[in-house]
Formats: C-alpha cells, structure tokens, sequence
C-alpha cells in the first residue's frame, strides 16, 4: 500500500521521447517528444482527433500500440510497472463513477484499492469541491458539473504526484474551474507533475507549457 506523500520527489521525471501511437498501422499524430519534471504542468493540445485522449492513455500504459519511448525516472514505465502506477492517477473523459453508489462509495472505492480508507479525507476533498453536502448522493441523481467534481474530489483523497486529467474542465463552472486551477497549483508547489487536457482556456494554472498534437 503506498505511503501518503513518500511518492513526491523533486526528483520526478516523465520523458517521452519521439512518441507516435498507432490505430490498426496508422500513426494518429506526428511523433512528439517532452519531459515533465518535479513541479511541472503540461497542456497537451491539439484539435478534436488529434489524439489527445490516445496519447494520455498510452502514458497510463494502457495503449501499447505505440513507438517510441515513456520513461518514468528514466526507465520504461513497463519496466518498473508497479512504482510508476503508485505514482499516477488517471481521471479520464469518462468519469469512471459508479452511478449506483453515492460519491462517498465512489471515492472510497478508488481510495482504497491502493491507501487506506479514511471517510473524513473523502468529505474534505467533496467539501473541497463545493459538494460536501452531497457526500451521500446516489450519483446517477447528479448534474454533469456534481459528477465531474466527484470524480476529481480523487485528486485529494489519492495523493499521488503524478495527475494526468483528460478534459477535466468539461461541465465544470467558473468556480468549479477556479477550485481545480488552485488545487493542481498546490500539487505543483509541493513538487506534483501534471499532464492535462482542455478545450477550455486554462489560465490558472502556473507555468503551464504546451505541447501540439499534429
Ligand atoms: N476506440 C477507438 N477505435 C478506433 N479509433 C478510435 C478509437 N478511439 C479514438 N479513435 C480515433 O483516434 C483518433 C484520436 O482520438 P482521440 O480521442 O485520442 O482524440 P482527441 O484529440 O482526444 O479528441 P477530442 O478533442 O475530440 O477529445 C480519432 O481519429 C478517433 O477517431
């Protein structure tokens, strides 16, 4: 079970270099290179297509269908598959809410398969998220922008350094874009990686560098 915080290390690197991910033997973009570091924040752009989701997935290790190399701490993250997973957590286009069970099943579901259960960390991340008064709200009974602030409230409540969030902005409102804007820079002030996509103009977010999908 990981430790809380142990993960974060100013010494913390995702390198990829010359990636391309295929469909069938196509290459759905031109290969791409970066690294992000200890502290920083990566906007993946590109427009509807481009690959932005297949590329995130294929930096979970869940499309291998790929060229080129991910490295975790300079060493393939199929190699060391196991301490690069404690790292990351991946909040997907689809939210991955279980919509039977209320948002606090949903986050201690998720909690626990790799820390410890701890309900009030979950009704602090939820109060952090304007819907503490929701914590026992069946989900399927929620509005898109409650649901998406359910599913984001695992940033708190999984504190791992390493956040890849795929359109994490959708349904959300102004303060709900606000309250994610200040939660991911605190996660890079205290040495958290962030690999993001949006449509929506992100100006909160504090060095934030951008890589194009073409
Ligand atoms: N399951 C799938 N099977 C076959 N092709 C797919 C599948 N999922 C996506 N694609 C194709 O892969 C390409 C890249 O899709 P992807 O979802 O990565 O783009 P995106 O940049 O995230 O798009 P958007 O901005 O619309 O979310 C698209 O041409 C899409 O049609």
């Amino acid at each position: 079970m990981a430790s809380l915080e142990q993960q974060y290390s100013l010494k913390n690197q995702l390198s990829i270099t010359d990636l391309s991910v295929f469909r069938s033997e196509t290459p759905i973009f031109s290969p791409v290179s970066f690294t992000l570091s200890a502290g920083e924040c990566i906007q993946v752009r590109g427009h509807n297509g481009a690959g932005k989701t297949t590329l995130l997935r294929a930096v979970c290790g869940l499309n291998q269908n790929f060229e080129g190399q991910i490295c975790w701490n300079g060493e393939s993250i199929f190699k060391q598959s196991a301490d690069y997973y404690q790292s990351l957590l991946y909040i997907g286009h689809h939210l991955g809410l279980k919509p039977k069970l209320t948002a606090e099943q949903n986050l201690n579901f998720y909690r626990k398969l790799r820390f410890p259960a701890d309900k009030t960390s979950i009704l602090n991340a939820l109060s952090q998220f304007g819907i503490g008064d929701y914590f026992d709200e069946t989900v399927a009974y929620m509005s898109a922008g409650q649901k998406r602030r359910v599913a984001l409230s695992r940033i708190l409540t999984e504190p791992v350094p390493f956040w890849i969030l795929d359109e994490p902005m959708v349904a959300l409102d102004i303060d709900g874009q606000k309250s994610l804007e200040g939660h991911c820079n605190q996660h890079l002030n205290k040495g958290g990686m962030l690999l993001i996509t949006s449509h929506q103009p992100i100006s909160g977010i504090q060095n934030l560098q951008e890589v194009t999908l073409t």
